[in-house]
């Protein structure tokens, strides 16, 4: 059964929304009022005959008409009988945002609720969950203290993740570095619909060009992988595990009550089925980010252009250190470059445009890197500190060396004043992956390495 019932419900029921402001209930219920969710809303409470403004039932049984999703905010034991009412008024779909399941020990209960709404035909994402955000189709169930949502409509990045609050610290630093959101769900204990399943329809999922997956374990190993091998071929998925230690793995099993068994197995096994891992919470973002803007390498060459001979240094430390091959231009290459630039411009891999750089001379030098046939990707260090680097001339630049490159590029950058922020923010919108740190772009760029290999069957 597809899982549009979640993402395309023509009317949601909300069990449990509560009178009180500081309450689950009442905040989910004013999340989807919000948001603007466009079908019907029905608040659940016995004890209530409005809220918000919203008429009140007292229970899913009273509602006149048939409700296609329950969203679940009820004490743990209360679930069960919960799904059998929302069964009865046709519902297909229950967000269980209750915890006190299996990850505190108590899996009859978790195996009860499944049990009950398998025979009554309805998928459970959770229970121990935020639910759903999918700012398009207007569902926001994240019961968050204030709105953590990254530009609204605007977004190509889906995240999936067992943790709800990781999730949505997620959001919240996708917002800050202004990179927006098609979908987002936190299924918790994943008693029911799994992360396989997710990858599957989040890959038809024509708003979302990479998915961002926060997993600690995968209810079925072969089948997970196998919706990963499909997903992948589609668009980039990018996995990090939690519980890799043996205290990590602990923690897990008291998190969401499942075992996170090998990393080393799972990353394996997650490579060969053409999955993205990254190692940290800095590089799935900042992966995210390089992915959803940058297309996949066709190679391991990497030319480096800069204005900082430090910067260079670290940057062309860094990317051989991962494993990139940073081969100096060839002596046609370096010909046609000092053609252009002043003598004392040092040419090579890097290539130092000095503090004399100017915007103009880092879009001729990557166009002619770039052209060159030579090079998989341009790393380019435009510092904004020096004279002639002056802000919106760098804007258009950039912008046009983005739009004409024929390979990926990724650039650093430190935001120093308040213009040159606002610079950089300008360049990340238009597409260009930009960082403060030549460590995290070279990170950023081996996903596309990674994904160009992927695509190519050589992970
Ligand atoms: C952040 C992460 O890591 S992921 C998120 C994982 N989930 C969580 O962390 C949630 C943890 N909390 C829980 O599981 C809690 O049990 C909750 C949030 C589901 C419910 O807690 P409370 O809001 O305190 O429950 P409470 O019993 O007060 O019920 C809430 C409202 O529903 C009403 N209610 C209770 N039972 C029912 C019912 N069966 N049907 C309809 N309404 C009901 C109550 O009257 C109350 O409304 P009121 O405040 O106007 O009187």
């Amino acid at each position: 059964m597809s899982l549009d019932v979640f993402f395309k419900p023509r009317s949601v029921a909300i069990v449990g929304a509560s009178r009180s402001e500081e309450k689950v209930g009442h905040v989910i219920l004013r999340r989807m009022v919000e948001i603007g969710f466009e079908g019907k809303i029905y608040p659940i409470n016995p004890n209530a005959d409005e809220i918000l403004g919203i008429k009140c039932y007292k229970s899913i049984s009273d509602i006149p008409e048939s409700v296609d999703l329950v969203v679940v905010a009820v004490r743990a034991d209360a679930t069960p009988a919960v799904i059998e009412e929302a069964a009865d008024k046709g519902a297909r779909g229950a967000l269980v945002i209750s915890g006190g399941f299996s990850e505190v020990g108590n899996w009859e209960l978790e195996r009860k609720l499944v049990e009950v709404a398998r025979k009554r035909g309805i998928r459970v994402i959770g229970p121990n969950c935020l639910g759903i955000f999918d700012p398009k189709d207007k569902i926001d169930t994240l019961f968050l203290p204030e709105r953590v949502i990254p530009r609204p409509g605007e977004g190509k990045i889906a995240v999936i993740t067992q943790s709800g609050s990781l999730g949505s610290t997620v959001l919240t630093m996708m917002r800050k570095e202004g990179m927006g959101i098609s979908k987002f769900v936190s299924y918790g204990n994943r008693a029911d619909v799994d992360e396989g399943e997710l990858l599957e329809y989040l890959m038809e999922d024509e708003d979302t060009q990479v998915i961002a997956a926060y997993i600690e374990s995968v209810a079925d190993g072969r089948k997970f992988m196998e919706s990963m091998r499909r997903a992948s071929r589609r668009k980039p998925v990018v996995v990090l595990k939690g519980g890799k230690t043996s205290s990590g793995d602990r923690a897990v099993r008291s998190h969401t009550g499942s075992m996170a068994g090998s990393s080393e197995i799972f990353h394996s096994a997650v490579k060969q089925s053409g999955g993205i891992v990254v190692s940290s919470l800095g590089e799935f973002l900042d992966s995210t980010q390089t992915l959803v803007s940058q297309p996949p390498m066709s190679g391991d060459r990497v030319a480096v252009i800069t204005n900082g001979g430090g910067f260079g240094i670290l940057a062309v430390d860094a990317l051989e250190s991962i494993g990139f091959r940073l081969n100096p231009p060839s002596e046609r290459l370096e010909r046609k470059l000092r053609e252009i630039l002043p003598p004392y411009y040092p040419v090579g891999n890097p290539t130092d445009l000095t503090g004399d750089s100017t915007p103009e001379q880092f879009l001729e030098v990557g166009s002619i890197f770039s052209e060159s046939g030579e090079y998989d990707a341009l790393f380019i260090i435009p510092l904004l500190g020096v004279p002639a680097m002056i802000p919106d001339r760098t804007l258009k630049a950039l912008s046009e060396l983005l739009k004409s490159s024929k390979i990926p590029i990724v650039a650093v950058a430190v935001p120093t004043t308040d213009e040159v922020d606002s610079i950089l923010r300008e360049l990340k919108r238009r597409g260009l992956p930009v960082f403060p740190t030549p460590e995290r772009a070279a990170y950023s760029l081996l996903s596309l390495k990674k994904y160009g290999e992927a695509l190519k069957g050589k992970s």
